[in-house]
């Protein structure tokens, strides 16, 4: 009876060393997916220590034929097999989770992005500009806004079309986007209207960067896809800009909103191209 037990443990450790070799099909799957770095790397090296335990699995399920067994002996295979199970989990739940965590995260951005545009949205944006205004409040700390509105928008829906009109929005919004700092929060307000978000800054500073944001709009073209019957390739367009900070008289966000809009109005009175404070 005990002539199966060689058989058995052999079984064992082989059935061990199938279950590594598909582990390694989800970690190779994260590693694909993941940019060059450390992580890449640790996953790159967990893909090494599974082929060098199924050839040590191999090469034990070789000998264990040969030698003579006592049902005791089974346990060191059986051990083996369990780790392989242990590790095809491990590895199968990691793909897995990771999976789930970026389709929630696509989700979420989704949920915060204009599709047109490509920055935030007005869902954001009311929610992040009352969690600013709160933390300033708190901390005693400046904030200020910008409301941008394109000039003249409708003159270039009316003479190229909408299409070019989405085009020269996302142009914009690309442009503006690149002349702020990091820490500025840029969001679609609707229409052809933008807000810009200042943490830690004073209203005086929010000019003068609202002011070189208007002039770096003067001074771009932007590029239109060359089309039968538009004789131009490129497009220039303006803004006005309202701007506005949060002061002992004005407390919250809705108040803040109010004197960029307002603001932003006197700068379309005032003939438009031109950066108001509120
Ligand atoms: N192509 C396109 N046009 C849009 C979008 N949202 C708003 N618009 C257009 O933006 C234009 C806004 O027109 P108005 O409110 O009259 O403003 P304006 O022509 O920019 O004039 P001022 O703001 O007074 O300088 C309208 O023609 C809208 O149709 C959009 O997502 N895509």
């Amino acid at each position: 009876m005990y002539d199966i037990l060689p058989v058995l443990g052999s079984g064992l450790v082989i059935c061990g060393a199938l279950l590594l070799a598909m582990a390694i099909g989800p970690v190779w799957t994260l590693f694909r997916q993941l940019p060059i770095g450390g992580l890449r790397y640790s996953w790159g090296f967990l893909i090494l220590l599974i082929l060098f335990f199924i050839a040590g699995y191999v090469v034990y399920a070789k000998f264990s034929l040969v030698k003579s067994y006592q049902p005791l002996d089974l346990v060191v295979p059986i051990i083996f097999f369990c780790g392989a199970i242990f590790v095809f989990v491990v590895c199968s739940l990691s793909l897995k989770t990771t999976s789930d965590i970026m389709q929630l995260y696509a989700l979420k951005q989704e949920n915060i992005t204009d599709s047109l545009m490509g920055i935030f949205n007005r869902r954001y944006l009311d929610r992040r500009l009352k969690e600013e205004t709160q933390r300033a409040q708190s901390y005693s700390k400046p904030l200020s806004i910008f409301m941008i509105d394109i000039d003249h928008f409708k003159i270039i829906n009316d003479n190229y079309g909408h299409q070019i009109g989405d085009l020269v929005l996302k142009n914009i919004a690309q442009n503006i986007k690149e002349s702020l700092r990091e820490s500025d929060v840029l969001a679609r307000y609707g229409g052809e209207e933008f807000v810009v978000i200042l943490p830690r800054t004073q209203i005086s500073t929010s000019y003068k960067l609202a002011e070189r944001l208007r002039q770096v709009v003067e001074n771009t073209q932007l590029p239109l896809p060359e089309e039968p019957g538009i004789d131009m390739l490129s497009i220039g367009v303006t803004v006005s800009v309202g701007v506005a900070g949060l002061t002992s008289e004005c407390k919250d966000y809705l108040c803040l909103i109010k004197n960029a809009d307002r603001a932003l109005y006197q700068a379309k009175q005032n003939g438009r191209n031109q950066v108001v404070m509120g």
